[in-house]
């Protein structure tokens, strides 16, 4: 699978262990950054990320940065992404399976030297149900119509 994936300054190190993990099990990988530890802001890396999967250029993104909630605040503005932070394996697939999450949002700061492989891989490797769940995402999608409607006109 094509992966895109970025991180602000809190989410280097964790971003550097899942390349290596996702590459070794096979992935492309786009990474675009940050690369160090001075401090950056977040959304600059959410809008790389998304870009990517709102084009097509990658199928899904990860995204980490302190809570990974400033990120998936951001990412969410793409039309076409649906992003969701997550903490557990279980929120991970839920996430797939419901809402059929194309962007994933870790917290770099919470997650201490728990590895982040399995989570990743659940959520790699889940598919979404369909069903029930589609027409809810249609209507979300409905939501966004409408509000971009109104702001083009306001
Ligand atoms: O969680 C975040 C946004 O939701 C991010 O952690 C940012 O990494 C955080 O806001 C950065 O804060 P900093 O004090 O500039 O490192």
């Amino acid at each position: 699978m094509q992966i895109s994936i970025g991180s602000d300054h809190r989410g280097v190190h964790i971003k550097a262990k899942l390349i290596a993990n996702l590459e070794a099990c096979g992935h492309q990988v786009r990474d675009f950054g940050t690369d160090g530890e001075t401090s950056v802001d977040y959304p600059d890396f959410a809008s790389l990320v998304c870009k990517s999967v709102a084009e097509g250029a990658s199928e899904r993104g990860i995204l980490i940065c302190g809570t990974g909630i400033g990120m998936a605040i951001a990412a969410n503005k793409f039309s076409g992404v649906r992003a969701a932070n997550c903490y557990d394996e279980v929120m991970a697939e839920l996430c797939r399976r419901h809402n059929n999450v194309n962007v994933l949002c870790l917290p770099g700061d919470l997650i201490g030297d728990r590895p982040m492989h399995d989570l990743v891989g659940i959520w790699i490797g889940t598919e979404f149900e369909g069903g029930r769940h589609q027409r809810r995402l249609e209507k979300i999608e409905g939501i966004e119509h409408t509000q971009r409607g109104l702001g083009d006109e306001g």
